[in-house]
Parts: C-alpha cells; structure tokens; sequence
C-alpha cells in the first residue's frame, strides 16, 4: 500500500477563482524519498498543508499512511513531521528552546528521540543559546528538520527546505535526507530546484496546480527526447531575437550562458543553425547538439501545457 495517497485533490482560493491544484493524483511508496518540483505558485504548498491536515481540500481524497487527511487529522498530526517553507520556527526561542518546545508538543522528549537527530544537530549544538532568529539560512534548516524529527515521524514533508540556502548547506541537506531514508522514513521534499531532482527516488513535475509528469528522472527525460542544441554568438540579445522567428525552431529559451534550441525536424540541425545564423549576420557562433536536462523536459512541458 502507497504511504500516500493522492487522489483528484482540487484546491481553489477566493471563492474559486483561483486554483491552486487541479485533479492532482499521485502515490508516494514506503520509504521512498519523493520529489514536487516546480516554479513558485505552481501548488506545492497548498498540496503540503492539505497532506499535513493543515487545510481542506475543496474535491479529492488523500491518505496519509492509510489514514484519511480529512477524517483522520489527529492521527495524522502525530505520525507526520512537517517542515513548512517559512516560518516554522520561533525565532525569539534559542536552538536548545525550539526543539524542547516541538518536543513537549507532541509528548515527548528530545532524550527520548535525541538518536533520530544526533546526527544533524551535532552540527547546530554549539550555538544551542543562540535565538533562532539569528541563526544563518543553514543553521535554520538544520534546527526545523531538528524539530520536524523529534517525535519520529513515519512521514517527513519538507516545503522547500533548501530555498534560500547556499549550495554547500544544499548538499548537506540533501545528505541527510539519504541518511533518513536509511531509517524507513518516507520524505515527500518540494523544490523549485531542478538540479535537486536527481537526489529524488522519483518526482513529480508540477505547474499551475498540474501534475505534468511523474517518474524517476531518468525515465522522465527519456521520454523526452529532443532535437536540442545549445547555441551561442557575440550578439546575445539579436541571438534570442533571431532564434524566435524561424518556423523550423519549435523552442528556444536562455539557459546560463547560451541559448538552448529544440528543432523541429531532426537531420542535419546543425548545419542549418549555423548556415541560418550566418545569413542573419552574426558571428562567433558555436552550436552544439546536447542532451535535455530535467529543466528542458520541465520547460518543454510548460510550453505544452501553456
Ligand atoms: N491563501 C491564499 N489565498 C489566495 N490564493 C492563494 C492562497 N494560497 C495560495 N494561493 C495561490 O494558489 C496558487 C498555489 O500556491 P501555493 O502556495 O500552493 O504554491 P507553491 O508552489 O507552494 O508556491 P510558493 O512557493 O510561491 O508558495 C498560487 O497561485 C497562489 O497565489
């Protein structure tokens, strides 16, 4: 049986008129670490507090470990750590405070369960005094994961836990998640980082309240091959502004330093960049064939569904 169930799940807001999630269904297994990737606004949230009990989903059902997130709310809280995207700690408790005060809340002590965070917060316990409030965007992570563990929960759901957090704290988060999941705790962590979706068992591409695709990454890119190139000139903004026009160039969008460029028929797609590029008057032009990241399969599917 999945740890989570999701089922046609609608949420709107202000009487309708927005909608936040639209018939999202999806199953997380049982340890599996389980990834919602996508852009600001696109549902994460919303779709995290209705998991957590924290709010009512408008049509759908959803089962948390087998209970119901509507009917069964209390059961659920005690089985559920949640570590929110903002504002889940208080920030004028020190380090040591805010985890007493998870602690308690839910009956029990940081003793009892200390073995669950040793290893996460050896590395804030020298700062134990220290309000929360002072600590880096690192050092807060670390404490709300603290705080998130400290009743042993079945299921962790973690809101964008490395929003805001340099890439070394990043990939120490990321690590300790591993470490977790070798414990048989099932962790649904959302992201708008799409590089973060290869430390996921499997994730789910979400947008404007849609599940556009749901795998492992792998097999997500691989059923989006494409004609991509990555292309480059000394004039960066004619480049973008002449790429857009051809009708035989289905996309092309800024990624980093170049432009990334998916074509519509497949031979010879090189030549024809180069050649086209050159009577449009450019030069230094570099164009190389490559294969899709998960940020070109996410933008590809946006566009789809545009
Ligand atoms: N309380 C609310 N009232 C009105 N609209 C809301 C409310 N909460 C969320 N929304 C809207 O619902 C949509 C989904 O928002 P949600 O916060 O769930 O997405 P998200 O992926 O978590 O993005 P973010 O990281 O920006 O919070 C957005 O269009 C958002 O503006």
């Amino acid at each position: 049986m999945a740890t989570v169930h999701v089922e046609n799940i609608k949420k709107t807001y202000d009487k309708g008129s927005v909608l936040a999630l639209d018939n999202v269904s999806f199953d997380v297994k049982s340890g599996e670490l389980f990834g919602l990737i996508g852009p600001d606004g696109a549902g994460k949230t919303s779709l995290f507090r209705i998991l957590t009990t924290l709010l009512l989903p408008d049509g759908g059902h959803a089962q948390v470990a087998g209970l119901d997130v509507v009917n069964d709310l209390w059961k659920i809280r005690r089985i559920v750590g949640y570590m929110p995207g903002k504002f889940s700690l208080y920030q004028d408790l020190s380090i040591e405070e805010n985890l007493q005060f998870f602690a308690t809340v839910f009956n029990t002590t940081v003793e009892k369960n200390y073995h669950l965070i040793e290893d996460i917060y050896v590395q804030i316990e020298p700062f134990k005094k220290r309000l929360a409030g002072k600590l880096s965007g690192g050092m807060k992570q670390k404490l709300a994961l603290c705080c998130a563990l400290i009743h042993e929960p079945k299921v962790l759901f973690l809101d964008e836990p490395t929003t805001g957090v340099d890439p070394v704290s990043r990939k120490e988060f990321w690590d300790m998640l591993d470490r977790l999941k070798t414990r048989g705790i099932t962790i649904v962590v959302s992201t708008p980082y799409m590089d973060e979706a290869s430390r996921c068992d499997r994730i789910a591409l979400i947008q404007k309240g849609k599940i556009l695709e749901l795998d492992t990454l792998t097999k997500i890119i691989g059923r989006h091959t494409q004609n991509l190139y990555a292309v480059n000139a000394d004039n960066r903004y004619q480049l973008m502004h002449d790429l857009r026009k051809p009708a035989e160039i289905e996309s092309s969008f800024a990624f980093g330093e170049e432009q990334h460029v998916t074509l519509r028929t497949p031979e010879n797609g090189k030549n024809y960049l180069i050649d086209y590029l050159t009577q449009t008057g450019h030069s230094d032009i570099t164009v190389r064939k490559i294969e899709p990241t998960i940020e070109d399969v996410f933008i590809k599917l946006m566009l789809e569904n545009q």
